[in-house]
């Protein structure tokens, strides 16, 4: 079969081609000049493949994308106490080249502005660490990330260099606040010879995507980054990645992303997928108009908005039946918290004789949603969610056979469970053995330690 992903993202580029508003950055002479036309958009999942249309291979420099991987690099050089003595964790609300300082400790606002990109270069490595070892660190671990030998576009670097006043007065700044201890001119080159690291779609898809998986590298399985680590950048990539723009990004777009004035989109989706777009024309705060575009598409085709919830949770039990005074509970999928907790509402819900919790909802105090509730009585009963309760209520209800004495716990279809989720379930098991039932716990796979849920 032909994948339908590569071919979606194929007329996606059609249809934008079409369209190519805003600008190359004109302040940067190379840039300026560079191929407006170029358009690439890839796709990188936490399964490990890559999905891509159009000029996903053509090479740009990495510019302001590059802030989230020195971010990273610096918080595991030098841990976080240190990193956020000198960088903050707010948006500044302001262009990303201008000096936003908070009010008393003088810190850059976020990594993602360059005061911060500046503050988080000095931090690279260690105290003593020369220009050539922090250029290298920062190269290093995108070309980590990305999965291949990364290298500086030196062109680009003489080119920003011979008008880089702007980045050179932010650094004077800093270094009178204490911020940075190198010279301005050191850090400032520093700083951009790590934005002219050249890239493809493709590479920032995938380095998205290390980023998207809490730090697996989704093609090689291999752990990159602490979890925390990724987690953090992913944060501030979210309330500051798009500069001034960052709250309309979020309302409208809701994928956490860095752009850098190349042309450059780099998406990660936690759980989800990796993203890299390529086209060079920016808007007027210095995203790429086009990049903005598709990311806006691939969120709203595909659902991809951070804050879309969903109603999967109850997915995890398969289905509950009864035989006697045993009860079988068939779990299934992807479990975390939310389907943890549909898992311990079903047990809940059983029939042991002992003392049973309501559901925490008093529909006495929400008349109005009593009245709701009663309209999709029907349309909940149909849902995977609905049929769940119902099972466990027919289980809990069949007065013939007694309060149930042994719980089977079937976990053969798990696909995967996290650390919440096995701590809840096993909490489950715990509580179910203290009011005397008996568990068994059918796991060929081991998913669920034994030992650890204290059950046979
Ligand atoms: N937004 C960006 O990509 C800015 C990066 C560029 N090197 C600069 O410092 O101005």
């Amino acid at each position: 079969m032909r994948h339908p992903i590569p071919d979606y993202l194929a007329s996606l580029v059609t249809e934008l081609g079409a369209v190519n508003p805003g600008e190359t950055a004109q302040y940067i002479p190379v840039l300026a000049e560079a191929d407006p036309d170029r358009f690439g958009i890839a796709l990188a999942t936490p399964t490990g493949r890559l999905h891509f249309a159009g000029d996903a291979d053509v090479e740009f420099t990495i510019q302001s994308a590059s802030k989230p991987f020195t971010y990273a690099a610096a918080l595991v050089d030098r841990g976080f106490a240190a990193v956020d003595r000198q960088v903050g964790l707010n948006p500044s609300g302001e262009a990303f080249n201008e000096l936003s300082l908070e009010a008393e400790s003088h810190r850059p606002d976020n990594a993602m502005i360059n005061a911060g990109a500046l503050a988080v270069h000095q931090l690279l490595v260690g105290p003593e660490a020369s220009r050539k070892e922090r250029l290298d660190r920062a190269v290093e671990i995108m070309s980590l990330l990305a999965g291949r030998r990364l290298s500086v576009d030196w062109e680009t670097y003489e080119s920003e260099m011979a008008v880089s006043d702007r980045n050179l007065s932010l650094a004077h700044m800093l270094r009178s606040y204490g911020v940075l201890q190198d010279s301005a001119e050191e850090i400032v080159a520093g700083y951009v010879a790590q934005c002219a690291v050249l890239v493809t779609a493709k590479d920032l898809a995938v380095m998205g995507a290390c980023l998207a998986t809490g730090g697996i590298h989704p093609m090689t399985g291999e752990r990159m980054l602490p979890y925390i680590v990724a987690r953090r950048v992913v944060s501030v990539m979210t309330s500051s990645g798009m500069y001034d723009a960052a709250g309309q990004w979020l309302a409208d777009v809701g994928i956490p992303a860095k752009s850098g004035v190349a042309g450059g989109v780099l998406g990660a989706l936690p759980g989800r997928v990796g993203i890299g777009v390529f086209s060079p024309r920016l808007d007027e705060v210095g995203n790429s108009a086009r990049g903005v575009l598709a990311c806006r598409r691939l969120s709203e085709d595909f659902r991809l908005h951070l804050m879309d919830g969903d109603s999967l949770g109850g997915t995890a039990v398969r289905f509950v039946e009864r035989e006697g005074d045993r009860v079988f509970v068939h779990l299934q999928g992807v479990i975390r918290f939310g389907g943890a907790e549909a898992v311990l509402d079903a047990l809940t819900d059983l029939d042991t004789g002992a003392e049973k919790p309501g559901t925490g909802w008093d529909a006495a105090v929400y008349p109005r949603w009593q009245e709701a509730a009663a309209d999709s009585a029907a349309l909940a009963a149909a849902t995977s969610g609905g049929a769940v309760h119902e099972a466990a209520a027919v289980a809990a209800r069949d007065e013939n056979d007694g309060p149930i004495r042994t719980v089977v716990l079937n976990l053969t279809r798990v696909d995967r469970i996290d650390d919440v989720g096995r701590r809840l379930i096993a909490e489950g098991v715990r509580r179910l053995q203290a009011d005397g039932v008996r568990v068994e716990v059918e796991d060929p796979e081991r998913i669920l330690p034994l030992e650890e849920a204290g059950a046979h």
